[in-house]
């Protein structure tokens, strides 16, 4: 993979050394070794310890002790943007070794993850601005008295993120818990533990205290449920499956500690007889096959008007067969591998249940051959018809290159059909009737509408959803305020004596 490799710039050795982030300090875990591998051709990244229980212990002393210290406590606003600025500045310089870095952790093409910590770095600036002009708020007093809201740290946060974009995940977490004065414990996933060690040195280069982010790579079950269950934790912000979603929300109850939630999804993706074709298609290939379908907002359920369905399928299959499927470090590559062996045994098994349903397979539905995808984690993108939307495929979230389309007649019937199902994250409709996809998007329980567009995403626009797809919102003034407490203030106009009791009350009789 030499070749391939040089065009990077970089070689394994720039990549992170394994170490975890404590407290400060880069440091062994305590906890089991594992292998990082890279999902293009199974070639070794790092072998390292993850995390054990006593690191999560420190880091979570580290963290309380941190957010409790006066310097970072009572730091003025514009003071904390400061160390936001810097590090936004920091992942906007090393963007291109972050890109590589995460394409080796996840096998994402390096031009996803240049744009992925393009968005971390445009993070960290959106939310060291949010500090510098964002207003408090006195409310119209309704007594002898002036009232109004004070937004104050929690204290320790824990973050808890997937393995499909990690960096833009990390930082959706990371900026807004640190702007609103906490502490951050991160845990990023197993399957991509050295793009956050990454951060975390960027992180250190700033400045930061020591002590306000400490990132631990290590197994859900053991510091991911420990972090969750740990006293110190006053708020979790979980991006993951809706299984362990639910899990999480379950254990956060027993302390009632506020969560939020960023889950699956099986988002609808509607195309009227009247939308520009080719720019659906390019969207809809796009929204579904980029990220190699391991995307929580993919247009996995394709509803094609019943007038245009065959002429409209025949060129998506034709489409998507055209697909550059190849190694991420191929500029052209437009589809790489999956993020791990087990992960692609999971999406055939998908595909099997859509055949074992009636489930024709109009395009790909099984691995690639050919040298270049014999080490790798490949999987073709793939079209799927013949089945209804009730069928298993429909309702369940694959997280791989597999779309599914199904005719529909009518507005109520395709907005039945899109909302018949456990999630709600998002929706696409092409149409250039405004005023119908404005209507279909408003019908649609989606937490993101995109309309003639997809998969477009920007930090000052919440993102989240409800049903299985979650709780809460990241991103925008709403992911900022989600990390504070609010507390409301009576201020007492002066020489005013309170009488005992309230006025009497009216004779009711
Ligand atoms: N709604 C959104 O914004 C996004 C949602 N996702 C969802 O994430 C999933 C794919 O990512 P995965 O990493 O496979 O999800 P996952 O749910 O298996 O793991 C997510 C994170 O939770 C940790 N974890 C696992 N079990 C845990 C437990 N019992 N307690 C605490 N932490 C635990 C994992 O180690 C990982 O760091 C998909 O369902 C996808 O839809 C992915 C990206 C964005
Ligand atoms: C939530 N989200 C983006 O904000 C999801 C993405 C893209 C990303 O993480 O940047 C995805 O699932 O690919």
């Amino acid at each position: 993979m030499g070749t391939q490799e040089s065009v990077t710039g970089f070689t394994t050795a720039d990549l992170p050394d394994g170490r975890i982030f404590v407290a400060g300090a880069f440091r062994e875990g305590r906890g089991a070794e594992i292998e990082s591998r890279f999902p293009a051709d199974n070639s070794l990244n790092r072998v390292m310890r993850e995390a054990g229980p006593e690191d999560l212990d420190e880091a979570m002393a580290a963290a309380q002790q941190a957010a409790a210290d006066p310097g970072w406590r009572d730091l003025l606003p514009h003071r904390r943007a400061d160390y936001l600025y810097r590090i936004g500045q920091g992942i906007a310089e090393n963007a291109d070794r972050i890109s590589y870095i995460q394409s080796r952790d996840t096998g994402k093409t390096l031009r996803e993850t240049y744009a992925l910590a393009m968005s971390a770095a445009g993070t960290f600036r959106y939310y060291a601005a949010a500090l510098e002009t964002m207003e408090e708020s006195i409310t119209p007093s309704r007594g002898p008295w002036m009232t109004f809201s004070r937004y104050e740290p929690i204290g320790v946060v824990a973050a808890i993120t997937p393995w499909n974009s990690p960096i833009a995940s990390d930082a959706q977490k990371v900026a807004p818990a640190l702007a609103a004065g906490n502490a951050v414990v991160l845990k990023p996933a197993t399957w991509s533990p050295l793009v956050a060690l990454e951060f975390a040195r960027i992180v250190s280069e700033s400045g930061l205290p020591a002590g306000l982010l400490s990132v631990l790579p290590g197994g859900g079950q053991t510091i991911g449920d420990g972090l969750v269950s740990h006293p110190a934790t006053g708020r979790i912000s979980f991006t993951g499956g809706t299984k362990v979603g639910h899990a999480i929300a379950e254990k956060a109850a027993q302390r009632l500690v506020p969560v939020s939630l960023e889950l699956g999804g099986k988002s609808p993706t509607i195309v009227f007889p009247d939308a520009d074709m080719d720019q659906a298609l390019a969207g809809i290939l796009y929204g579904m096959f980029s990220s190699s379908g391991q995307s929580c907002i993919a247009g996995s359920r394709l509803f094609i008007h019943r007038s245009i369905y065959r002429s409209f399928l025949e060129r998506l299959v034709a489409a998507t067969k055209e697909l550059k499927v190849g190694h991420p470090f191929d500029a052209n590559t437009q589809v790489g591998p999956l993020i791990h062996p087990a992960h692609v045994a999971s999406v055939a098994r998908w595909v099997d249940v859509a055949r074992s349903e009636g489930g024709r397979i109009l395009t790909g539905g099984a691995r690639p051959v050919g040298d270049l995808y014999k080490e790798g984690y490949y999987y073709l993108p793939t079209v799927i018809d013949g089945v209804d939307n009730k069928a298993t495929i429909c309702q369940e979230e694959v997280f791989g290159p597999v779309l599914v389309a199904m005719p529909f007649d009518n507005e109520d019937d395709v907005i039945r059909m899109s909302n018949d199902n456990q999630y709600g994250l998002a929706c696409g409709v092409w149409s250039q009737d405004i005023g119908r996809a404005m209507a279909i998007g408003k019908a649609i329980t989606a937490g993101t509408v995109w309309i003639n567009t997809y998969k477009q995403f920007s930090i000052s626009t919440p993102f989240g959803a409800d049903k299985e797809s979650g709780i809460g919102r990241e991103k925008g003034l709403e992911g900022l305020r989600a990390y504070m407490r609010q507390k409301s203030y009576y201020l007492g106009d002066p020489g005013v004596y309170l009488p005992w009791a309230l006025p009497a009350m009216k004779d009711s009789g």
